[in-house]
């Protein structure tokens, strides 16, 4: 099974552009980080499961299909994977969201964990995690750790945008889990962003710089 999706369709890349331009202000940079998530959660649950179901249409019965099964849950990596979560809820509004949060250590690098809270039946749900930058791995790793702390069975990864270091660290730590990314970019700089990226990308959607 293919464990990296890179999700190339051209209104992901259009904008995705705009938000690597550094000229693109805090409302459209939240929107269209939002829209994204969107577009991201079409691919992403191309695989749930279905179960047949016969519906009275105005001229027939029809045998047609629901979602059927395990039920899902998004969990937000804090600040910046909360950008997100109002675009899956459009698509599955009946998710329910856990909340972990993390940041990196700027000198380190290394995620510090400052909360965390899971749906209580966290355990029988297929969880998503999103965050919308992955660049050494580190807090995805940690995040996914958490989450299987739980009880967590299928986990899937949803980022914007990863260095290749970033994916390379959650194969290894976690070669269980799919990511799904709209690009990867070259390379980490010294500070360990993404080159060329988009910058901090929780700064952006909550205009903190
Ligand atoms: O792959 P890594 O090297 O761990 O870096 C990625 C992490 O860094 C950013 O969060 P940040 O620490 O800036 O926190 P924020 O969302 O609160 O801005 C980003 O949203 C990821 O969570
Ligand atoms: O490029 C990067 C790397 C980590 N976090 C971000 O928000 N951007
Ligand atoms: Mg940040």
């Amino acid at each position: 099974m293919e464990m990296v999706h890179v999700l190339d369709h051209p209104l992901l890349q259009h904008k995705l552009s705009i938000l690597r331009d550094e000229t693109t202000g805090v409302k459209d940079f939240r929107e269209i980080v939002c829209e994204i998530a969107t577009l991201m959660c079409y691919d992403a649950t191309r695989n749930l499961p279905l179960q047949a179901v016969e519906v009275q249409t105005p001229v027939a019965k029809a045998v047609t299909y629901q979602l059927a099964g395990k039920k899902l849950a998004i969990v937000p990596v804090l600040r910046a994977g909360l950008g997100m979560v109002e675009g899956i809820l459009t698509l599955i509004p009946s998710a329910k969201v856990g909340h972990i949060g993390l940041f990196r250590d700027p000198d380190t690098l290394e995620p510090v964990k400052y909360y965390c809270k899971m749906p209580t039946d966290i355990a029988d749900r297929d969880v998503i995690i999103l965050d919308p930058m992955l660049a050494t791995g580190g807090s995805a790793s940690a995040a996914i750790s958490f989450v299987k702390e739980y009880g967590v069975k299928n986990i899937k990864l949803m980022n914007i945008l990863a260095a290749p270091e970033g994916i390379a660290r959650v194969r290894k730590d976690h070669p269980d889990v799919e990511i799904y990314v709209a690009a990867v970019d070259d390379q980490l700089n010294d500070h360990g962003y993404i080159v060329p990226g988009l910058g901090d990308a929780g700064d952006r959607i909550f205009g903190t710089k």
